[in-house]
């Protein structure tokens, strides 16, 4: 299996099967510093990423937009001054699949490019 950072995502189906209870660790141990949390019932890996100020929090958000938009998966991204919360889930499955492990992987490596980070 390669490493998460170098995969791409498969598309999302309806019935693609969720990350599964054994799954879980292995895939979380691979994206140091990400949360899991639970809205809705639904499980979601989250990253607060600080900046200098609004326009390189800006930057990041549309890097990541770009990464999204190539690998047709798509993050919540929440942007402030000084700040930027991503966060990864699969909606058609209402649950974490192994592309939002993918995704985050893929979104420390448009952080560490990042300019104005704090
Ligand atoms: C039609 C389109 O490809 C799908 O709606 C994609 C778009 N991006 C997506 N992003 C995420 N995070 N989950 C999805 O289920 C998803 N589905």
């Amino acid at each position: 299996m390669n490493a998460l950072n170098k995969a791409h995502c498969e598309a999302c189906r309806a019935d693609a099967p969720q990350v599964s209870d054994e799954e879980l660790p292995v895939l979380i141990k691979q994206i140091p510093d990400w949360n899991i949390e639970v809205r809705d019932g639904i499980m979601q890996l989250e990253k607060i990423f600080l900046f200098k100020n609004f326009k390189h929090a800006l930057a990041f958000t549309n890097a990541v937009g770009e990464i999204s938009e190539a690998e047709g998966h798509h993050p919540g991204l929440l942007t402030e001054w000084g700040k930027v919360t991503v966060t990864w889930w699969s909606h058609s499955i209402k649950g974490l699949h192994r592309n939002d492990f993918i995704m985050a992987a893929r979104t420390d490596e448009v952080a560490q490019n990042a300019e104005g980070r704090k």
